[in-house]
């Protein structure tokens, strides 16, 4: 496994080990992961690298309980999710784990308020109106609960979706390409957010990313390609990543 002295003696906040995920069968399976182990340390950000079609969003997903991985395991602290029937993965996954997408994926006929109480009221929960207002404050977007996504700007739609997927209070924070739809001065002033939660609360972030300036937001950058993390480069320039990157193709 591919570590840093950082993991080392830490519970990891999210971990896998020898994670395999084949799509499809026989001659047309695709390999995504081809055992993948990884230890994300609390309180570290992570930034997920590679080529296109290297595995990084299967890996995501498979550490987020979003997909099941066919070998290997996942776990979350001291439980492992890989093993869990659907219901209890999706309890756990709901007070464990944010999931934030390229696509904000809000509501539009929703108040930014109902779209960040969502996931709470689809499992059965009353939401709690203070947790709401305290979610949207930290994202800086105090007093816009009443407006809708299509008021807001892109920066400012992809603040409310990480908004919602912070309410619970979850241990990892999963994003996928989060500054993707983005320019680059609002990209960064979501990667500037994801960063202060890391380091003012703790908060442990995994994203993936194209863009070497947002991995050097990162603490850690990982590499994959065909399926198999190859490198792990810690606090790296923007230059160091797109130099790593290039000579992997991507
Ligand atoms: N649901 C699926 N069914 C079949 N093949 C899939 C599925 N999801 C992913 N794959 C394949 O698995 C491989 C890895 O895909 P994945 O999306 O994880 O890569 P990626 O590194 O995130 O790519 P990109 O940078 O293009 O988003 C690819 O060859 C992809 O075509």
């Amino acid at each position: 496994m591919i570590e840093t002295a950082k993991d080392i003696g830490t519970e990891a906040a999210a971990r896998a080990e020898d994670l395999r995920r084949v799509y499809g069968r026989g001659g047309a399976a695709v390999h995504a992961l081809n055992g993948v182990s990884v230890n994300l340390a609390p309180g570290t950000f992570t930034a997920v690298m590679g080529p296109s079609g290297s595995g990084k969003t299967t890996l995501l997903h498979c550490l987020a309980g979003m997909d099941r991985p066919t070998g290997g395991s996942v776990w979350w602290g001291g439980t492992e999710i890989s093993r869990l029937p659907e219901r209890r993965l999706a309890e756990l996954r709901r007070s464990r784990v944010g999931f934030v997408f390229q696509a904000f994926n809000l509501m539009p006929a929703m108040t930014v308020a109902q779209n960040v109480e969502l996931p709470g009221r689809l499992a059965g929960e009353r939401p709690d109106r203070r947790l709401v207002l305290d979610a949207l404050a930290r994202v800086g977007l105090a007093g816009r609960e009443r407006h809708r996504p299509g008021q807001l700007s892109g920066g400012q739609q992809q603040r409310v979706a990480i908004a919602r997927a912070l309410v619970a209070r979850p241990r990892v924070l999963f994003a996928d390409e989060p500054t993707g739809a983005l320019d680059r001065a609002t990209g960064h002033e979501i990667l500037a957010l994801l960063r202060a939660g890391v380091d003012r609360e703790g908060q442990t972030c995994v994203m993936v990313t194209h863009d070497p300036v947002a991995a050097g937001y990162a603490d850690r950058v990982l590499l994959l390609a065909d399926g198999v993390l190859v490198d792990a480069l810690d606090r790296p320039s923007a230059a160091q990543v797109a130099e790593r990157l290039s000579r992997l193709g991507g």
